[in-house]
């Protein structure tokens, strides 16, 4: 910490509160082999001088002695020379490293890249506001950049960086930049990332990475620390909506009944109106005690009592939320999983299941499908092994207060424990609950039957929430048909939803002449095309052709 050591020796109180002040980026850096990680991650380190004095001399002399570079420093030994001492932790499987500037304080993840690590690289990235995804500028878009990226936006990376590297070898050529940026684009919008900022430069000779180089006179945007410093990172939990686990209801005597918790998330004053959220009861805050007195607010990560103006039945594993914005309190909670175990998932099998309410008990009683997490795609698994991704099926032995994960990491993740090692065996990512119908329809795939009623073609679909974006082949219908879907594949829909056809070829919004809201919703058209395509989506979100957590496509 050369940089600020004399500060230190200055003014220790100074120093103190400028760190104090900073706001804290989490970030992983993802790469395939080579890529160029370690050089990357130990120029940062190197850049920012939060490297301790007699590191720096170590590295200069081994970089003479491994000669790797022509006697220049290699930086990538200096991340070996961290290695030691991280593998004197016994199960660290993720290193952390921390590095400061002036602006911000870091954490940056280092995950290994390979397949094998995808578990790694989850737990890793599962706390992270930022991806800085690595890419050869020599060899473009690999299947590992494709696997970082999805396995980012599965754990809820927002931002990503997308470093394109060793622009040097290239000749810092903006056209194979841009041709990279393009790809990448591409690929990755039905990720829905928040933002996608595509910085070219050379981790070795430092282009890019802390100053503006004169080798990219096309490119105006950041180099990487300014961007590092200035990501807007909105997830802040105390803007959230209010979630607050019930951990311990403390009753001392008849006259004070108050509810104990660590706030999850939001923001808490007296006279707010909660909903608990088992029963679905309002009521609003009376008080807001702690050991230090009577507080006129709380944020998300204070631990606090808080009394109400009712008698309201709320017991220790319940949860207190805002009143307008409830979670699902379900037993039925679909999510995707990340098996973590050598031990294949067991269907039906009781696991505990952990999550930011307490601990319950559950079981998986159906894996929709499996994702291939290099390809994306989608495709029927009977369960789920080591490092395997899929959206399963729980059903838990009480109900659950979640919210959906893409809002709030801590209230929508859970992991599963078996019960007699004690094991770590998946962590799930809440996507919301399963509706009770789907339990008949038991597998993602669709049948589409047809029955004549009144001159009109019913053609009723039977489908699950999690059904793959598949086309409903209506070439042979004449028109004009309702489509008639049961409520539970739409999941989450309610009244107001939008609803969006899209026409296979023409991609159009398709007529719709009739919407109930029964037990079915049905849609009539009045015409046909070679084929169709249905997209549910949330009102406000923005339809994607492959369907994010939001949509429903049939
Ligand atoms: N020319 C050039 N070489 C680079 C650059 N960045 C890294 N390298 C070289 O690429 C090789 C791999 O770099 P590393 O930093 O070890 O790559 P890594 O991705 O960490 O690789 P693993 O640790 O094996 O996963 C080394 O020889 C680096 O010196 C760059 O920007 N330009």
């Amino acid at each position: 910490m050369a940089h600020q050591s004399e500060l230190i020796e200055k003014d220790i109180h100074a120093y103190l509160k400028s760190h104090e002040h900073k706001s804290l980026l989490r970030f992983i850096t993802c790469g395939s082999v080579d890529d160029g990680k370690s050089t990357l991650i130990g120029r940062l380190l190197w850049d920012s001088k939060m490297v301790f004095e007699d590191q720096l001399t170590a590295l200069e002399a081994d970089s003479k002695k491994v000669g790797t570079q022509g006697g220049a420093i290699d930086y990538a030994l200096l991340l070996d020379g961290l290695q030691a001492e991280r593998e004197q932790g016994i199960t660290i499987d993720v290193a952390y490293r921390f590095f400061s500037t002036d602006r911000r304080k870091f954490i940056v993840a280092d995950t290994p890249g390979h397949e094998q690590y995808t578990r790694n690289m989850v737990t890793g990235a599962s706390t992270a506001q930022v991806a800085v995804i690595l890419v050869d500028a020599r060899k473009g878009l690999l299947t590992q950049t494709r696997r970082h990226s999805f396995l980012a936006s599965l754990v809820g990376i927002r931002h990503i960086a997308l470093a394109i590297n060793k622009m040097d070898l290239i000749g810092y050529d903006e056209e194979k930049f841009n041709a990279i940026v393009r790809d990448y684009r591409e690929f990755a919008a039905p990720l829905g990332f928040s933002s996608i900022t595509p910085l070219p430069i050379s981790a070795l000779e430092g282009d890019n990475i802390i100053e503006k180089s004169a080798n990219t006179p096309w490119y105006a945007g950041p180099t990487l620390m300014d961007y590092l410093e200035t990501v807007q990172v909105t997830d802040d939990r105390a803007d959230l909506a209010f979630r607050m686990p019930v951990q311990w209801v403390n009753r001392p005597n008849l006259d004070f009944r108050g509810f104990a918790g660590t706030i999850a998330a939001g923001t808490i004053h007296p006279g707010d109106e909660i909903r608990v959220a088992s029963s679905g009861r309002t009521s609003r805050v009376a008080r807001i005690v702690t050991m230090n007195g009577d507080l006129e607010e709380a944020l998300a990560g204070q631990a606090v009592t808080i009394t109400l103006t009712d008698e309201v039945d709320i017991s220790r594993g319940d949860m207190l939320t805002a009143a307008g914005a409830p979670p699902v309190h379900t037993r039925h909670p679909e999510a995707n999983l990340v098996w973590l175990h050598d031990e294949p998932l067991q269907p039906g099998q009781v696991y505990l299941v952990k999550t930011a309410n307490g601990l319950t008990s559950g079981r998986v009683t159906a894996v929709h499908y499996g994702v291939d997490v290099n390809t994306l795609e989608q495709h029927q698994v009977p369960t789920l092994g080591l490092n395997e991704i899929g959206l399963a099926r729980l059903e838990l032995d009480r109900a659950v207060s979640f919210d959906p994960y893409r809002e709030n990491r801590d209230t929508g993740s859970f992991i599963l424990i078996d019960r007699f090692s004690n094991a770590t065996v998946a962590a799930g990512m809440v996507i919301g609950s399963a509706p009770q119908e789907q339990e008949q329809a038991g597998s993602a795939h669709f049948e589409a039957s047809l029955a004549g009623a009144e001159g009109i073609r019913r053609i009723k679909v039977d489908a699950t929430a999690t059904t793959n974006l598949n086309v409903v082949d209506l070439t042979a219908e004449p028109a004009p048909f309702v489509l008639d879907l049961p409520a539970a594949i739409l999941g989450y829909l309610e009244k107001g939803n939008r609803i969006l056809f899209r026409l296979k070829g023409l991609d159009q919004v398709g007529a719709v002449a009739e919407l109930a809201y029964e037990n079915h919703l049905a849609f009539e058209f009045d015409r046909t095309e070679a084929g169709i395509s249905l997209l549910v989506f949330k009102r406000g979100s923005t339809p994607q052709k492959n369907y994010g957590d939001d949509g429903v496509g049939i």
